[in-house]
């Protein structure tokens, strides 16, 4: 019965968007339009999403933008540096992220943090949290946890590692002392902290196909969602707890200064007035917990995937930090240092060219009409960016599809909007240079003391492959570490 009501439920859905008319908006006739169909289609059978890239390109023509419907919204898809900077340029107020529906899945984990607010809200957390991260770029503090992730793989050395897995232990645990100074001991054992697996189930949850196609799932009153509300109730607890420890602890000691986001965040909301008011911090808390660390994950991943896939170029990786080093397993590089590794700056900057971890950058919506080219945007116009076609548009990039970090090194003029995996304008990633520090610092220090290679029966041998999800990440790839000898 209940698969009855089920395949009824489909047919009614794929009705809507295979036979309901495909009326463009006015002034925009010659626009391809691509149907929500293939591509939820291949979203729900979990295509590798190189194919759902492909699929888009194919669809769309290769045209610098194209229409597409989800639900019953039409929204515009810019694939064109040019356009995209017209958009993320914009000012805050005249093309703000799209206001989150607070029945949403999304909403009630991530609330209203800086990814999702906007205006005057938006304003006065990006001013407190700009200083905060400035204040936070410590490559000593990620060199001390890539120690402990080098104990990690030292346990589990020649035999085949699940690389996602042990860079999303070593990120949360870098994730968790910047932003609020807390030690969650991810890389202490195998055993996944239980808050961590709490933190698992919610995104899960959140970025199932299922969920996210037939986003009314979430509504039903049935035993998966009032879990999933029960998860998200323990997690925020969680975080609540570590607010008011913050507090008291700075109340007691107000010249003990911390350095992680938290701390700041609350000092300088004092001295500025700024009201940081236990629920807004409870959003900012788990958006800098989710944006900051799977996204820095999928990155690792992606170069230590292509370091092993090509030898040549883990041995020139490798004679660079050497050079710059020393030969000296377990040294923490300093940020002078960290400058000077060009080539492994290539490689992560080739790393999320080819595969950004966050492919289609977040809804905006026109609060005034804008001129794209020969097109009028009117006012409430939705819009995406799909940074995946733009970094893979043979316009920009000679043969987008090749691993290839020279093109980072040869300072060959390009579009300053065809690299954009954080984004641009004044929206863009508030992360991005401790991201950067982060992977410099964890590849030099694992390139010091490793060498790795796919096992021979790897699946992604030939190429990787990335589930399709918000925020893409590789399908079982397991690597093999071995000890160097110097
Ligand atoms: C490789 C790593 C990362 C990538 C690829 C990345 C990518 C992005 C992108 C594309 C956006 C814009 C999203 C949109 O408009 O839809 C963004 C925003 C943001 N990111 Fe990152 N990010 C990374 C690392 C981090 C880290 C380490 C943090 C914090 C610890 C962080 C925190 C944020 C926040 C708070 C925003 C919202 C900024 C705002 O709207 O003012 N990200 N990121």
């Amino acid at each position: 019965m209940v698969g009855l009501i089920f395949f009824a439920i489909i047919l009614v859905f794929i009705y809507k968007y295979a036979f309901k008319k495909n009326k463009k908006p006015e002034g925009f006739e010659d626009v391809p339009f691509i149907s929500g169909l293939p591509v939820a289609w291949a979203y729900l059978r979990q295509r590798n999403y190189d194919e759902i890239g492909d699929l888009i390109r194919n669809l769309s023509g290769g045209h610098g933008f194209y229409l597409s419907r989800f639900g019953s919204f039409i929204q515009l898809n810019i694939a064109s540096p040019d356009y995209a900077k017209i958009l993320l340029t914009q000012s805050e107020d005249a093309a703000p992220k799209s206001e989150q529906n607070p029945t949403s899945i999304l909403y009630k984990f991530f609330g209203n943090g800086l990814p999702f607010s906007n205006g005057d809200k938006w304003r006065a957390h990006r001013k407190l949290a700009t200083p905060a991260f400035n204040n936070a770029l410590s490559p000593e503090m990620v060199g001390e946890t890539t120690l402990d992730l080098i104990s990690f793989i030292q346990q589990n050395l020649n035999r085949p590692i699940d690389v996602f897995e042990i860079m999303q232990r070593t990120t949360i645990e870098v994730l968790g002392k910047l932003a609020f100074g807390y030690k969650f001991g991810c890389l202490e054992s195998e055993e996944t902290p239980h808050i961590i697996k709490v933190y698992k189930y919610v995104i899960s949850t959140i970025v199932s196909p299922y969920r996210r196609v037939f986003r009314w799932i979430s509504k039903l009153p049935i035993e998966s969602n009032k879990k999933f509300m029960n998860a998200i109730e323990e997690f925020d607890g969680f975080i609540f707890d570590i607010i008011e420890t913050k507090r008291n602890e700075i109340k007691k000691n107000p010249y003990n200064k911390g350095h992680d986001l938290l701390t700041s965040m609350l000092e300088l909301g004092e001295q500025e007035g700024i009201n940081t008011d236990v629920k807004q911090l409870r959003d900012e808390m788990v958006n800098f917990f989710v944006a900051g660390h799977d996204t820095t994950s999928m990155s690792l991943s992606v170069s230590l995937y292509y370091l092993a896939k090509y030898p040549e170029m883990q041995e020139k990786a490798r004679a660079e930090v050497i050079n710059i080093l020393g030969n000296f397993p377990n040294t923490l590089p300093n940020s002078d240092q960290l400058k000077e590794l060009k080539y492994v700056s290539a490689i992560i900057k080739e790393s999320l060219r080819i595969h950004p971890p966050v492919p289609v950058i977040t809804f905006r919506k026109l609060k005034k009409p804008v001129k794209i080219d020969k097109y009028t945007l009117p006012i409430n116009t939705t819009l995406l960016v799909n940074a995946w076609q733009i970094h893979h548009d043979p316009k920009y990039w000679e043969n987008p599809k090749q691993y290839n970090p020279e093109r980072f090194l040869n300072n060959e003029k390009r579009h300053p909007f065809a690299w954009i995996p954080f984004s641009a304008g004044p929206r863009n990633c508030i992360g991005q240079n401790f991201s950067l520090m982060e992977q410099k610092v964890i590849i030099s220090m694992l390139l010091l003391k490793y060498n790795w290679t796919l096992p021979k029966n790897s699946i992604n041998k030939d190429k990787l492959l990335l589930a399709p999800q918000f925020l893409l990440r590789p399908v079982d790839l397991k690597l093999i570490f071995t000890e160097r000898i110097n």
